[in-house]
This record gives C-alpha cells, structure tokens and sequence, in this order.
C-alpha cells in the first residue's frame, strides 16, 4: 500500500497532441480514486505514465514520497489490469496467476497459499486447473485480477477493467471489486468513462476532460457541487438540464427568466447572485430536482408532456421547450401519460447557477 503524488503531470504526443496537461493529484493510502471523462480524455494516458509504460514529458510521479518519474516499470511496484483481460492463453489459471510470483522466485509453497487466497478472493478457486479458453469473459476477467492482486503491489491500476462485460455482469463485479478493495485496502486507480461506475466505486472521483482535470471530489462532491457546467452535465442520468437565462428584477424581486421559464429567486440564491455582474448566466437542474405540482401558482413552467419513460422504480418524463428537451424524473405514481399538460416546480435547494462565460459554477466563486 502506499502513497501516489502525480505533479504537474503532461504527455505530449508529437508536437501538438497533449494526452495529458498539468494533472496534479494526491492520493492517499489505500483510496479508490476513479479517473471518469470522455473518451480522449487522457484517462488511459495519465494511467500508463504511473505504470511506466509512458514516457512522460513534463512533470513527476512519486510513489510512497519516492520519485519514480523515470523508473523502469517493473521497479515501481504497481499492478495494471486491463479492458482486454491479457491472460495467457497456454496456461491453466493457476499458472496465470502463479507466474509473476515465480519471476519474484518465491518459494513454491509460498506460492501455492498466495494463488488459493487470491482466487478465492475473487471468486475462481473452481477453475484453477482449466484454461482461459475454458472459460466465460468474467471469469478471465477474475483471473486478470488475481493475478494483479497476487503480486501485492503498491498501487492497483484498473484500465477499464469491466467494460468488456455484460451490463448486468458489470454491475455485480462492481460490487465484488468495491468489497476486495475494503478487504485488502489497496491504493487503487482505475480509469472508467462509464459515470455510474465511478459514482458507485471511488472514494474520489478525477473528472477530466480534453487532458486536464476538471474537478476532484467525492461522488457527493461532483455531483451536488458540481464545479462547471461540464462536470454537472457529465456525471447524472439523465443529465442535468441546462438554460441559458436573464437576471431580471420586477418590484424588488430578483427573477431568472427565459421564453418558457421563470423561476422567482429565494433570498439565498438572491444572495448569490449579488456578487454577480452579468445579465445572463446558465441555470443547470437536475431531472430529479423538477418536481410535477398541482399547484399552478408554484409552476416555473406549464407544458404538455411529450413522452413519458416507465423505469418501473420511477418514470422519466420528457417536455419540449422550444427545442430543448427538458427531462424530469418523477416518482413510479401517479403516472403520466404524453399529452397530458402538467406544471412544473423545482427543488431550490438544488439549483445550481453558472457563469456565462466561465461556465464555473457561482456559489463557488469567492
Ligand atoms: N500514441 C498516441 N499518439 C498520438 N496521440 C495519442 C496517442 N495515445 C493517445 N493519444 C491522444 O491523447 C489523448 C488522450 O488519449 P487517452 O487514450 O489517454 O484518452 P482516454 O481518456 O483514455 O480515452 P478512451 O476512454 O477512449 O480510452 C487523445 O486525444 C488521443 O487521441
């Protein structure tokens, strides 16, 4: 277990191309911290420069306080595992899973209890002696796994280590992961694009986008307080709604309107934007936090309904404003049919204001 500091942290593909621009991070013994963003966002990048299988062109790595920036990889004491399993096919699973610890020359009772307490660990003690053609995908997945886990490394690297697997299969290993790293408590990073993956395993989660890091924070953290509008917009299902609004006051009220909305701001939100010298800014509201009302007096908008998505547990039901689809979820009853008009509220606690031109969001500009 230990320690990773990535400072200042850049690749540079040829001369233009950054994979990965001044990414700076500290992770603490024994967290999960998932790397989430779209694809090219240099997740896989900065993931290969901690393994040593990338050179990297600025910056440092240290592991345990050590700077490792230029250590060969094998030295660096870190296991990878990757999307594409890479067991050896001409080995049973136990010989997958016994060769690192051969290379290290432990001895072969050593061995032995290392390869039963990992496989049992991630559930393929059965298979030892079959072959990986022998078995399912998430089996080689396991023993990709095992393997890594075997050699007790420092840091326990993930490159999309389930997106190889069927959904529900994902979902269940998801769970199995986040319990072997509660037992062995390793140092772990592991890259995903998949947002409720990474919602549902880190203890932290690095969102990034086009090489640089975005925001670091709790899955709590990236989703209520969301820094910009990428990240607000990234992390949810369905994502959050976005609408470009303007500051207007009316009898000493402050109100954010638009063609169709027009929410009446609280005295907190009317703090917030006192700080504010813009006309306009972006309103970003989470399809949870719109609520369906009876009340039309409390409405922000009334609008006739335009599909409605049963979910069983709740149902999703899509507006038209102009041409923006706005999404709201709503609990499984009573339930909605299309056409049907229906007034809309909001949670205010829930709203989140953006800068304009920054896209940051305003509750966290000093
Ligand atoms: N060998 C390479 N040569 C040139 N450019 C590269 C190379 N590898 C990656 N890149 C570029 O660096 C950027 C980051 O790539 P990277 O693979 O780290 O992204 P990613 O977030 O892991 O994406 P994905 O989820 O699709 O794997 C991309 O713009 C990519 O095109």
């Amino acid at each position: 277990m230990a320690t990773l500091e990535l400072i200042n942290l850049s690749k540079r593909y040829g001369k233009k191309v950054w994979g990965a621009k001044d990414v700076n991070l500290i992770v603490n013994d024994g967290e999960f911290i998932v790397l989430l963003g779209p694809s090219g966002c240099g997740k896989t990048t900065t993931l290969r420069m901690i393994a040593g299988l990338e050179e990297v062109t600025e910056g440092k790595i240290l592991i345990d306080k050590q700077d490792v920036t230029y250590l060969e990889p094998r030295k660096r004491e870190v296991s990878m595992v990757f999307q594409s399993y890479a067991v050896w096919p001409h080995m049973t699973v136990y010989e997958n899973i016994a060769f690192p610890l051969k290379l290290r020359k432990l001895p072969d009772n050593e061995i032995n209890k290392v390869v039963h307490e990992v496989s049992q660990m991630v559930k393929i003690e059965e298979y030892l002696n079959r072959y990986p053609s022998q078995l399912s995908g998430g089996q080689r997945q396991r023993v990709a796994l095992a393997r890594a886990l075997a050699v007790k490394p420092k840091i326990f690297l993930m490159d999309e280590p389930l997106s190889n697997l069927d959904a529900k299969l994902r979902v269940k290993m998801r769970t199995e992961l986040k319990a072997i790293h509660h037992k062995t408590g390793a140092t772990t990073i592991f890259v995903t694009h998949d947002q409720s993956e990474a919602m549902s395993m880190a203890d932290r989660i690095v969102v990034m986008k086009d090489g640089h890091i975005e925001q670091v924070g709790t899955p709590d953290d990236v989703y209520f307080n969301s820094a910009n509008v990428f990240v607000a917009g990234f992390i949810g299902t369905p994502p959050t709604n976005f609408f470009e609004m303007e500051i207007v006051r009316e009898k000493g009220r402050l109100y954010l309107k638009n063609q169709f909305i027009s929410i009446l701001l609280t005295e907190e939100l009317t703090q917030i934007l006192e700080k504010y010298n813009k006309s306009h800014l972006i309103v970003g509201i989470r399809p949870e936090n719109l609520k369906i009302t009876d009340d039309k007096s409390q409405a922000i908008f009334s609008e006739k309904i335009l599909v409605v998505e049963p979910q069983g547990s709740h149902q999703i039901i899509a507006v038209e404003l102009g041409e923006q689809i706005v999404k709201i979820v709503s609990p499984a009853f009573p339930k909605y049919n299309a056409d049907e008009l229906v007034n809309v509220t909001l949670d205010y606690e829930r709203i989140m204001l953006f800068d304009i031109d920054t896209k940051k969001r305003l509750e966290m500009i000093s």
